[in-house]
């Protein structure tokens, strides 16, 4: 067959591999010269570039130190009898290039892919299954994997800087603005960006090793930053980063996956492109190779592109998104550790977005005037951590259920708790987009509420519900692992029913609660000191790590179970105060030097749409992998457990989540803040009023029970010189109103308390009427609540 025959994909598959033998054995010959030279360091010099590990140890496998690796936990062994599901466990392997043997994913249709000339084409398509050695990997025609597509293109032009000029390059090929950036978002960008954000889940989801591919991680991480997510990009520059760091580090859990991917990937560079970078670095002795096994000749480009290309931008969008999300503390680590790598591999090169990341957060930090916190603007370890994000169903996420067409669903499973309630639609203030300044009338929305099927006595319990998603952050075991009841007294009869997990020690209240525990979550984390990471904790943490731990509970619930954690029965149903604004409204993100080193513009990063979901680096990123890692759940493979579900989750789990003091109760200790958290799914139906026909008391269960009467306040008047109150009781219809703060505090400390559940300032009856009296009155009310209340719970 003549060349001219020749299918022309074929031949210029061909012309490659006979580059590539070319460029072999230019490479060997360089070798064989640079061998001679004494100035060449070997892969222990000092060149090495430094560990990302964030400022605390990353995973469970090694504590880094830059002098020596200290193996602190071996890898651990696989311990569950379920069969594993899609998802693949990376093992540690010592050569980098082994795998478990994977289970391969449900073979599902790829989504087609527009391209950019309108051709469908097919979708970018899973990885041909690994062999179980690739270190051989040399021809490009051995991989027919090179995919089409417009997506794939913008993966394999991920560039940092211009080698033959030691330049950078101003802009990565994926961070072209919008269009209109800095005014109305063009609408046929964001489809855009929508589609391709859709399409990346899915290859990572249904790519067996998808997920490893670092190119991959920095287009997605520039996609989320663009459409105002800098929380996510935050999530994904991470991830990038670590798996830069993973291919330094033979030894590291990811590192066969992450080489091999590189190793199927660099062949689909222009040849051209690929032989200039190793021609600089074989000759110019800039930076040498670090992670190069003798006769690897792959893994010096590998090293090339990792440390030129993709380290750098693994920097940047994590820094700057930290910064935008004002993590101001983590913000500056990573772009000095970014700039300290930068200035290493180029001769002293500095980076002009980790520099403005630097001055954007000292901006920062000098604009916070707060009495209480007082930060020395040099002091970047004290720098703050904590920022708002936005809170939505995001466009992508295909769990999230039509509440109100899915009522009879609910209403199932409220009579198995509550046999004379029931679940309907209600309309409620928008409080998290009311802005009482404006004194405009509130707006509206439909959410659900609970309500009486028949008229019901006081005193009567009517709900009664337990939970397996709960969390403590105790370290003693003195609570029940499953229901957080507290364990019975030693010396007490119901001690014998206390039950303890044969192989890791923890402690149930009774055997039901442990069998429930086995059946529903505790394989996950049986045995793999899950504790250590959030528990006993400062005070000013307790509430943040009660929330963290609940995801833990959730990720352990969802994996033991076989589902979508946004699947469970504990969190299907609950509103996590969503706040849906239309595209229309949304403002393209600018990425220009202003746009970083003002601080006023920071918040423009998330596209000029209302935040009102906490996020901060340690609890919504790097917590949540530890936790995956930690329970053999591999973070970059298994999609289910993605930053943003973890975020879906914390919206949920924020509002209607109840936390309690263990143990407190006239106990005379000193509070430290919330130690007991929990998840009940139909309790938390139930809205808010300061003026509730019930209370609750949560044990074992929760209940809910009809007050004898309601609150005395002045604003329901007086008739014969007696106050009125609600009756006690509840008629048929009418609305479960329960409290999410203690009703016998004065009007603003109570909104104060409530206003985290509620999204913002209470307006029931009795509030609006106690705010407007109180300010002609100077602030005071003397009112007495009743004491029906206990008082002792906070929700
Ligand atoms: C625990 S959930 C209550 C159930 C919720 N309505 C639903 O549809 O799932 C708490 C959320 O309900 C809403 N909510 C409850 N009580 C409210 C009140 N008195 N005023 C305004 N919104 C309320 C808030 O959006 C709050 O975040």
């Amino acid at each position: 067959m003549s060349p001219l025959d020749m299918d022309p994909y074929q031949k210029s598959l061909e012309d490659v591999d006979a580059a590539l033998k070319r460029l072999n054995a230019t490479l060997a010959s360089y070798k064989m010269s640079s061998t001679t030279k004494p100035a060449v360091p070997d892969s222990s010099n000092t060149q090495r570039p430094v560990s990302t590990s964030a400022p605390k140890a990353r995973t469970t496998q090694k504590v880094k130190t830059e002098a020596k690796e200290i193996p602190v936990k071996p890898t651990p062994v696989p311990k569950r009898d379920a069969a594993p599901k899609t998802k693949v466990v990376p093992q540690a392997n010592g050569n980098g290039n082994h795998h478990a043997a994977p289970i391969p994913s449900p073979a599902l249709p790829p989504k087609p892919i527009q391209p950019s000339n309108g051709h469908v084409v097919p979708a970018i398509p899973s990885t041909v299954a690994p062999d179980n050695d690739r270190s051989h990997v040399e021809s490009i025609s051995e991989h027919p994997q090179a995919r089409p597509g417009r997506l794939w293109q913008e993966v394999l032009q991920v560039r940092f800087c211009d080698r033959s000029s030691n330049e950078i390059m101003l802009h990565g090929p994926g961070l072209a603005e919008m269009k209109k950036a800095g005014q109305e978002a063009d609408l046929e960008d964001i489809e855009r960006l929508l589609e391709d954000i859709t399409s990346m889940h899915e290859t990572f989801a249904h790519g067996i090793y998808d997920g490893y591919v670092i190119p991959s991680r920095i287009v997605l991480s520039q996609k989320y930053l663009q459409l105002g997510y800098p929380d996510l990009a935050a999530g994904e520059a991470y991830k990038a980063l670590m798996l830069c760091d993973s291919v330094r580090d033979s030894a590291d859990i990811y590192h066969g996956d992450v080489v091999a991917q590189l190793h199927q990937l660099i062949p689909q560079i222009p040849l051209v492109e690929r032989i200039r970078q190793l021609k600089l670095d074989v000759e110019g002795e800039k930076a040498p190779p670090t992670s190069r096994a003798p006769g690897e000749d792959m893994d010096v480009e590998v090293d090339v592109w990792c440390r030129y290309h993709y380290l750098p931008w693994a920097y940047r969008l994590l820094s700057a998104s930290l910064m935008f999300c004002a993590c101001l503390k983590s913000a500056c680590y990573y772009a000095r550790m970014g700039m300290e790598n930068l200035e290493k591999s180029m001769e002293g090169q500095r980076d002009s977005w980790l520099d403005d990341v630097i001055t954007g957060c000292h901006s920062a930090v000098q604009q916070i005037q707060h009495p209480e916190y007082v930060v020395l603007p040099g002091d970047e370890k004290n720098f703050p951590e904590l920022g708002m994000v936005r809170r939505e169903v995001y466009p992508w996420n295909e769990w999230e259920p039509d509440r109100l067409e899915e009522l009879p669903e609910i209403n199932a499973m409220m009579a198995e708790v509550a046999p004379k309630l029931e679940v309907r639609a209600t309309e409620l203030p928008a409080l998290a987009v009311y802005d009482d300044e404006d004194d405009e009338e509130i707006p509206m929305c439909t959410q659900l509420g609970v309500f009486a099927k028949e008229d019901i006595a006081p005193g009567e319990i009517i709900l009664s519900e337990t939970s397996v998603l709960t969390a403590n952050n105790k370290l003693q075991d003195s609570l029940c692992d499953a229901c957080n009841a507290d364990l019975p007294a030693l010396d007490s009869p119901a001690a014998s029913e206390v039950r303890e997990c044969d192989q890791c020690e923890t402690v149930f209240c009774n055997a039901a609660c442990l069998e429930k525990a086995e059946a529903t979550y505790h394989r996950a984390t049986c045995g793999n000191d899950l504790d250590v990471l959030l528990r006993d904790v400062p005070p000013e943490e307790a509430a943040e790590s009660l929330y963290t731990l609940l995801l833990m509970r959730a990720i352990a619930m969802a994996d033991v179970q076989d589902c979508h954690p946004l699947e469970l029965d504990e969190v299907r149903y609950i509103w996590g105060d969503f706040i849906d604004e239309p595209w229309q409204d949304f403002v393209a993100p600018k990425f220009s030097h202003e746009s970083r080193v003002d601080p006023d513009e920071h918040d423009k990063a998330h596209g000029d749409i209302v935040r009102t979901l906490p996020w901060s680096f340690e609890h919504n990123v790097r917590l949540p992998i530890q936790i995956l890692e930690r329970m053999e759940i591999d973070p970059f493979g298994e999609t289910n457990y993605d930053l943003w579900v973890c975020n879906t989750l914390f919206a949920k789990f924020r509002g209607t989540a109840s936390a309690r003091l263990s143990g407190q109760k006239g106990s005379g200790t000193r509070a430290r803040g919330p130690e007991v958290s929990a998840v009940h799914p139909m309790w938390c139906l139930a809205n808010h009023s300061c003026d509730p026909n019930v209370t609750w008391e949560w044990g074992t269960n929760i209940e809910l029970k009809v007050r004898g009467e309601g609150v005395q306040w002045h604003g329901k008047g007086e008739e014969g010189g007696v106050r009125l109150k609600r009756e006690g009781g509840i008629k048929k219809g009418e609305e479960i109103l329960n409290h999410y703060c203690d009703i016998e505090l004065p009007v603003r400390e109570r909104r104060e308390w409530a206003s985290g559940a509620l999204g913002g300032d209470c307006q029931c009856e009795r509030c609006v009427w106690e705010e407007r009296h109180e300010v002609g009155a100077g602030g005071e009310d003397s009112e007495e609540g009743s004491n029906d209340d206990d008082g002792s719970d906070e929700q």
